[in-house]
């Protein structure tokens, strides 16, 4: 498994957000998790990575219990096995797109620009990497964001949300790109979304619900 969850619960303050949440994905797997505003999903999908903490239940990333590493050692298992995909881009306005992309390989102390335009090209970006970001429209910088997510081949990508600021055509077309790449790169995916059409390819749907998590397909 590329991610074990097991009995995870988290309050905030004397507020339960969700309890009992089970999930185990398997390396190359495409999870979605849906759920009502509030339930607790972006929550979870911090919970993952280790960006937030709970109160009691395990999570193992990449075979490595979170609850027992220090903040640093969450960090580095999160650079080297977790990409990042977001409603709202998080692109660095003043790096360009290449740059942008390249990222998470500096972080890492590799150097690989031909990955990098590799990445771009493969989602439809090969000529753009020299602009910056506000001289792209919102599907380009979410498929930059997608670049970024993908360029040091994790085994997890985290997907919050993704196509929530684009309009449906453009949604699709970034969803393709999301779905595609994290295939081809032999990535799991765990994509939480309110789009139904964003879960059609997902292996699995999961609804979230504040007592737990059960099979949204029945
Ligand atoms: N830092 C915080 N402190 C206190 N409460 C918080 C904090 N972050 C989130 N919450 C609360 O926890 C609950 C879960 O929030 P979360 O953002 O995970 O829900 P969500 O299912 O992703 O919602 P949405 O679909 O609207 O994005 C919400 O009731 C929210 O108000």
């Amino acid at each position: 498994m590329i991610l074990r969850i097991s009995g995870l619960a988290k309050h905030y303050g004397t507020m339960p957000v969700f309890k009992n949440v089970h999930l185990d994905v398997k390396p190359g797997e495409f999870v979605a998790i849906v759920g009502e505003s509030g339930v607790g999903k972006s929550t979870l999908l911090n919970c993952m990575a280790g960006l937030d903490n709970w109160d009691s239940g395990t999570v193992e990333l990449a075979g490595q219990n979170l609850g027992t590493l220090s903040d640093d050692g969450r960090a580095l298992l999160r650079r080297e096995s977790v990409g990042f995909v977001f409603q709202a881009f998080h692109v660095l306005p003043h790096l360009d797109v290449a740059q942008n992309v390249a990222l998470p390989l500096l972080l890492l102390g590799r150097h690989a620009p031909d990955r990098v335009s590799a990445m771009l090209q493969a989602v439809g970006l090969g000529d753009l990497g020299a602009r910056l970001p506000q001289q792209l429209s919102g599907g380009q910088l979410q498929r930059v964001a997608i670049a970024r997510a993908l360029v040091h081949q994790p085994a997890l990508i985290l997907a919050d949300e993704p196509t929530g600021n684009l309009d449906p055509g453009t949604a699709a077309k970034v969803m393709e790109a999301l779905v595609h790449q994290s295939r081809k790169h032999g990535s799991a995916l765990v994509l939480v979304t309110h789009s139904l059409a964003a879960t059609e390819q997902a292996n699995r749907v999961l609804h979230l619900r504040s007592e737990g998590m059960t099979d949204a397909r029945g």
